[in-house]
């Protein structure tokens, strides 16, 4: 069984510490008797203990400012997804990573967490056990994807023993609790709209879905393990609940506990695959003249008809880790976190 290590230093720096994962690292990382710099383009809270510098992750002088006397970075700062913006994704996940990069050894930061994604290996078809030998998808599904790649392989590659720069990236799947801006907010308005009826393929497809504390305590494991002697220097590790569930009944179980009826009817999963693509099309073509959004992108069918489930096994032998929360009281906890989105609030 691994042992715990204790921090060097006390002091560390959330770089996008304003966002849903983020926050609870902050909380976390307090509750452990770590003072924090948070770095975020947006300051969402305050708190006792943590010092906000609002700006862009691209700025490696307004940086250098939030990393003064830091010995410990967490980088989870990236666009969201649903943006689909390949410039602003190459801007901030590229350029933006090089630039902390950068301002860490500036700065004499010694280690960097980076928050990556199981998804860097996915690539729409089907994923079952993953684990972290499986090679970079080489035809990643969304700009988000391409670019969290990239973003993966600078932080790996900047780890340097020598210049006593360490880094490691923790690749979460589906991460859910209170809070989360994306996963609980946009299946509910599907539902609002009568969108959720329907399974997309046979509903048997199993997936990791982690609740987000279980990511936080992966993250603060490797913040704890990385050291020059250690295994895990410039390595990936997946960090999941443990508990592959199939999607639909996820889904179900949310929209259940918030009073929505779960989806019945099945779809074949090419079909609507194919209308997701000819929607995409469709926006595209009318950019123009009018914006909107799509539910069902093909991004979301993808992760919505196939298996993706990674082994987490690597991260029990290396970092001692085992989720926290289960995934049953996981989705208690989140449904019971959102009063407001409950069908008649
Ligand atoms: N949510 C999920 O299921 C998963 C997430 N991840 C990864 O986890 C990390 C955290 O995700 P999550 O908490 O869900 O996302 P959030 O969008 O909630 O948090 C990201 C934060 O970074 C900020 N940010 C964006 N661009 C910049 C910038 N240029 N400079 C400074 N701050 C910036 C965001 O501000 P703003 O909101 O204004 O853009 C936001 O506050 C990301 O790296 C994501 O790729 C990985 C796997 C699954
Ligand atoms: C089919 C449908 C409309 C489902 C609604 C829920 C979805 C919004 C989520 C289901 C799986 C989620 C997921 C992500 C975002 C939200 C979902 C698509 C990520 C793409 C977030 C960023 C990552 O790194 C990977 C995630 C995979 C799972």
């Amino acid at each position: 069984m691994a042992t715990r290590v204790r921090p060097v230093s006390k002091r560390c720096a959330v770089i996008g510490g304003s966002g849903f994962l983020g926050r609870h690292l902050v909380e976390k990382l307090l509750d452990r008797g770590y003072s924090v710099s948070v770095f975020d383009i947006r300051q969402s809270y305050e708190l006792p203990g943590v010092t906000f510098h609002q700006g862009d992750l691209c700025d490696k002088q307004a940086l250098l400012s939030a990393l003064k006397d830091v010995s410990l970075v967490f980088h989870c700062a990236s666009p969201a997804p649903s943006s689909d913006d390949r410039l602003l994704f190459e801007r901030v996940n590229i350029r933006g990573t090089q630039t902390v990069i950068q301002a860490c050894l500036d700065a004499g930061v010694q280690k960097l967490v980076l928050t990556s994604s199981a998804s860097v290996v996915f690539e729409g078809t089907d994923v079952k056990n993953g684990k972290e030998d499986l090679p970079y998808a080489k035809k990643p599904i969304d700009y988000y994807t391409q670019t969290k790649i990239e973003q993966e392989k600078l932080v790996l590659g900047a780890c340097n023993k020598p210049k006593g720069f360490l880094t490691v990236a923790i690749r979460p799947h589906g991460i859910f609790g209170p809070r989360d801006p994306q996963l609980v907010p946009t299946l509910v308005d599907a539902a609002r709209r009568g969108k959720m009826k329907f399974i997309i393929g046979d509903g048997t497809n199993l997936v990791d879905f982690t609740y987000v504390e279980n990511v936080v305590h992966g993250h603060i494991l490797a913040a704890e393990h990385l050291r020059a002697d250690s295994p895990i220097c410039g390595k990936p590790y997946h960090i999941t609940n443990d508990e592959p569930i199939r999607f639909w009944d996820f889904m179900s179980e949310v929209l259940v506990g918030l009073g929505y009826p779960a989806p019945r009817f099945h779809l074949p999963y090419t079909l609507v695959y194919g209308l997701a693509l000819l929607l995409l099309l469709l926006t595209w073509i009318l950019r123009p003249v009018m914006s909107f959004k799509p539910t069902f992108t093909p991004m979301r069918v993808a992760l919505a008809g196939t298996y993706h489930y990674y082994s987490c096994e690597h991260a029990k032998e290396h970092l001692g880790y085992k989720p926290v929360v289960s995934l049953k009281e996981g989705i208690a906890r989140t449904v019971a976190s959102y009063p407001h989105l409950r069908r008649g609030a």
